[in-house]
């Protein structure tokens, strides 16, 4: 199956964090997994906080467009909309995002986010999220995305 992101059309896939057409950004796929969403990020040593750590800046922008991706997809899997299908026919933008840094995130590992969907309220998606290096929670995340009208 294809990334969210590369079901984006193509004028809407220039987002900083994972726009396919935007080719100075982290262009992050989101792909489902079963029940969960899953994006997979190695961030670039200059994302750096304290040195050996990642700059919670990056891990916000990478759980936005990880919460974006997810929210519109779990909505395609709720209207049994085809995630094969060339463009997506629901996007979101994100309402509020919400962070808790649990641990440093060490520079130099893929990180890992998963997105589980939390609830569904007309055009509201709230999904929470994790972010792993080495199997360790550095950051869990809430988002509310809402379904941009047609
Ligand atoms: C397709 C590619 C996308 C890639 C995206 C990558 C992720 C991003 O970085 S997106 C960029 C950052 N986000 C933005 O710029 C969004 C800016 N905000 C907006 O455009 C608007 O406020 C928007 C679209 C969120 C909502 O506006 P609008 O469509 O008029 O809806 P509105 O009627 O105000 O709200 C809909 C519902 O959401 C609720 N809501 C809206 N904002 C919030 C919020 N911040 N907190 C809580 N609830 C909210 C409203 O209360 C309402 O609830 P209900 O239906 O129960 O009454």
């Amino acid at each position: 199956m294809k990334a969210i992101q590369d079901l984006y059309p193509d004028n809407l896939a220039h987002c900083y964090g994972c726009g396919k057409n935007n080719s100075q950004g982290h262009q992050l796929k989101t792909y489902v997994e079963g029940e969960e969403t899953v994006s997979r990020f190695t961030p670039d040593m200059k994302y750096t906080a304290i040195p050996g750590s990642v700059y919670g800046g990056l891990i916000a922008s990478l759980l936005d467009c990880h919460g974006t991706a997810s929210a519109a997809a779990f909505a395609c899997i709720a209207e049994k909309i085809d995630l094969n299908q060339v463009d997506l026919p629901i996007r979101c933008v994100t309402a509020n995002l919400n962070i808790n840094f649990k641990a440093l995130t060490p520079q130099g590992e893929e990180l890992v986010i998963r997105g589980k969907l939390k609830a569904i309220e007309g055009r509201k998606i709230s999904v929470d999220m994790t972010l792993t290096a080495k199997g360790v929670v550095c950051a869990t995340g809430e988002i509310l995305a809402i379904r941009l009208k047609e």
